[in-house]
């Protein structure tokens, strides 16, 4: 314990700009382009990484190019107040660092690190590492940004099980300045190093965390949320009130359900579904009517404008 204590100051230290990069790794792709994808390829990039954004369409990827470039916007006006230049070529240096494709193969040939971040779908994650496995060089690190999937399970479609870890961030990434670093019983010390390297060089704040459900944060927060939904269905208290009360009385700064429409409650469904599976026995995680009603009237949220609150002008 003394010896990993010790190893995690001097890789801390060596990485105390949030602009270093990690020697082990140059180029980044990014495969998932939507709320995630988009925010971890901006905060790569601007730590100096040539990055490629994958989708599987360009309306996908011209979607996330402007809302990097808004959230750039946003960050620079503060960093840059007096300096108004600066901004401008911040954001064009970060932005000129992001090549967007949907071919998948263009950036994994190349890239030292592949951060996935798709849907919340085994399959669909198993399908694209399957692939990811055939056409990336051997040394590439794998990683998955997954909610709420073990990370072994997502590791089960590739050879290189040595190389795969978790990189699970925090929404919204720009902002959030955890990150939850995973290690499975087969990651490779050095790949879990350069994992937390990477982090560090990205000016997040790591935590280490074993394969375990929900790692440390989804641990705790995935039962407070069902239990927030619970407590709306059974018609204890409004979702407002509810979420008026866990901001006003325990400090939060969004309540549950203004949380489930940041998050998206597609990908809510995605976790709701996942967990209950996983815990068939527990009590607590149990399927929401109210949930699977908004996802089928396509009420996914902020992303489509409407989910327990409506957010079109
Ligand atoms: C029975 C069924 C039950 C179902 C339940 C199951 C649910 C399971 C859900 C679990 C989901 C798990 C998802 C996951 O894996 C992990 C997560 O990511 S959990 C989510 C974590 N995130 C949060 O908790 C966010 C909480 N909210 C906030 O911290 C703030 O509200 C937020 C920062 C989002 C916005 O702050 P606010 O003050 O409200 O607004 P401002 O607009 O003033 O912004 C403040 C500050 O931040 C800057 N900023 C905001 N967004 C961005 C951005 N995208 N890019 C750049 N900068 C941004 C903004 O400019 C402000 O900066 P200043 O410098 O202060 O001006
Ligand atoms: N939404 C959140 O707050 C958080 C989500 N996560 C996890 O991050 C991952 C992504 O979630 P979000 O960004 O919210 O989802 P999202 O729905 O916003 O974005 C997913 C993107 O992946 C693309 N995609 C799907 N399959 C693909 C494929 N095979 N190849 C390339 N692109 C593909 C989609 O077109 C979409 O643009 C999920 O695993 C989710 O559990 C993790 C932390 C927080």
């Amino acid at each position: 314990m003394a010896s990993k204590l010790v190893i995690n100051n001097i890789i801390k230290r060596s990485f105390s700009s949030t602009s270093a990069l990690n020697r082990q790794i140059n180029s980044v792709t990014v495969i998932g382009s939507g709320l995630m994808g988009s925010g971890i390829a901006q905060v790569t990039a601007e730590a100096g990484y040539s990055v490629y954004l994958v989708d599987q369409n360009d309306t996908a990827l011209n979607k996330a190019l402007k809302t990097i470039e808004t959230s750039l916007t946003r960050s620079t006006k503060k960093k840059f107040n007096k300096e108004p230049d600066h901004a401008v070529r911040y954001i064009k240096d970060t932005m000129d660092r992001i090549v967007t494709t949907t071919k998948v193969d263009a950036g994994a040939e190349k890239s030292d690190l592949i951060i996935e971040a798709i849907v919340e779908n085994i399959q669909a994650k198993h399908d694209l590492f399957s692939k990811l496995d055939k056409i990336s060089p051997n040394t590439t690190i794998f990683t998955s940004n997954t909610s709420s999937l073990p990370i072994a399970e997502i590791a089960e479609a590739v050879s290189r099980k040595d190389k795969f870890g978790g990189l699970h961030f925090f929404n919204p990434v720009p902002v959030m300045k955890l990150l939850e670093v995973i290690k499975t019983h087969e990651t490779s010390d050095a790949t879990y190093r350069t994992l937390l390297e990477y982090g560090l060089s990205i000016g997040k704040t790591t935590v280490e965390c074993k394969d375990t459900p929900g790692f440390i944060v989804n641990r705790l927060l995935v039962p407070y949320m069902f239990e927030a939904v619970k407590m709306y269905e059974r018609g204890d208290a409004s979702f407002q009130d509810i979420d008026t009360a866990m901001k006003l009385g325990a400090g939060y700064p969004m309540g549950p359900f203004e949380l489930i429409d940041y998050v998206g409650l597609d990908t809510t469904k995605f976790i709701v579904d996942g967990w209950k599976k996983r815990f068939p026995e527990d009590p607590t995680f149990q399927s929401s009517v109210v949930i699977d009603q908004l996802v089928a009237e396509g009420r996914l949220g902020r992303k489509s404008g409407e989910g327990f609150y409506n957010y079109k002008k």
